[in-house]
């Protein structure tokens, strides 16, 4: 067995190195690797770790592909990057590792791999996990979502990573996707002053959000209970290692935002903002989240509103 992983950024690194430290032979394609293949390192993205001898780097897409393959670029980018090599894909287990819904279509990954390469077989991996924290190997649990994720479980866990298995997929999905835009909001409350007490009423009613949303979707009740959901929300929430939290930090603070770095949170609060009014779902701190960032409301005017909505049984 072999596992391939598409895109090198700090996850996929992460994942290619951990999967590889078990001994399964791991190629890691990048469209640009750079001198990964000759300082075993991937210094632009998740500098200081060593690439695990069962690891090979390649730019090479036919050379990469194997029985598994992992996809792990940016959820804004994952349908054009199928659609680019559909027919190179097609036929394999694809398991994408992207959190987020599409801003065009307002699809998720599986619904894009679905669509895009129907003749493959779509997975999700998704859950609490930094990546610096995977590359450590320090211990994490994530979510393997697939029809059938027995022997996705089976090839993919190893010492240090531990898969529970689902077939929620729509649930997983989304439970993946929506804890980023909670965190920009817990990120905007801390940043503004706004208080930890604040933050775990986000994080409550968010999740509330978050559900409510899963199950118009189709999911089941119980999916974001487990750690695509509620493990990946006290993650993304609590911790500055968040580039959503951090992101919604900065400008709480008014600070000036780094360049460059993948926020999924902002495009998919966009995403869910659109699709949850046309479904008329109630999703306040999605759209709080969506008009502080536009610069429509300010912190305090979205706090100011969330308080005053009409008092109700939780
Ligand atoms: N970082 C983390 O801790 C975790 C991230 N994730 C999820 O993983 C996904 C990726 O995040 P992460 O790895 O951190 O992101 P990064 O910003 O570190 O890297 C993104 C990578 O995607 C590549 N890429 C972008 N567009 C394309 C394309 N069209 N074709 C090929 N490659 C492309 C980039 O290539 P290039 O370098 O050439 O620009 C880059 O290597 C996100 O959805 C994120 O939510 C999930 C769990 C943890
Ligand atoms: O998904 C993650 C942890 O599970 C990483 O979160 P950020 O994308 O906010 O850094």
């Amino acid at each position: 067995m072999s596992v391939s992983v598409l895109g090198a950024g700090a996850f996929g690194t992460a994942l290619a190195i951990a999967i590889a430290r078990s001994g399964t032979p791991v190629t890691l394609w990048a469209r640009d690797p750079g001198d990964m293949a000759e300082t075993r390192e991937n210094t632009r993205r998740l500098p200081g770790f060593a690439f695990p001898d069962a690891l090979t780097v390649t730019d090479d897409l036919d050379a990469a592909l194997s029985d598994i393959v992992l996809i792990a670029v940016p959820m804004q980018k994952l349908a054009g990057f199928l659609t680019d090599h559909a027919n190179k894909l097609s036929g394999r287990t694809l398991v994408a590792t992207c959190k987020g819904i599409d801003l065009t279509t307002g699809e998720g990954p599986a619904e894009i791999i679905e669509r895009t390469c129907p003749n493959a077989t779509s997975a999700l991996l998704s859950g609490p996990s930094f990546a610096v924290d995977v590359a450590a190997g320090l211990p994490t649990a994530l979510t393997i979502a697939a029809a059938d994720p027995e022997p996705l479980q089976t090839a993919l866990s190893g010492s240090n990573l531990r898969l529970y298995r689902a077939t929620d997929m729509t649930g997983v999905e989304i439970g993946g996707a929506m804890k980023n835009v909670i965190a920009i909001a817990c990120g905007l409350a801390i940043g503004a002053g706004l208080g930890e007490s604040a933050r775990a009423a986000l994080m409550t009613r968010g999740f509330a959000e978050m559900n409510r949303f899963a199950v118009a979707r189709g999911a089941e009740p119980d999916t974001l209970q487990g750690l695509s959901g509620f493990g990946d929300l006290s993650l993304t929430c609590t911790s500055e290692k968040s580039r959503n939290y951090a992101y919604g930090l900065h400008l709480g603070r008014g600070e000036v935002q780094p360049e460059g770095v993948t926020i999924e949170g902002q495009a998919t609060a966009k995403a869910v903002s659109i699709a949850a009014q046309n479904a008329k779902i109630d999703m306040p701190i999605t759209d709080m989240v969506v008009a502080v960032m536009a610069g429509h409301i300010t912190i305090n005017e979205a706090s100011d509103l969330l308080l005053a909505r009409p008092l109700k049984e939780e």
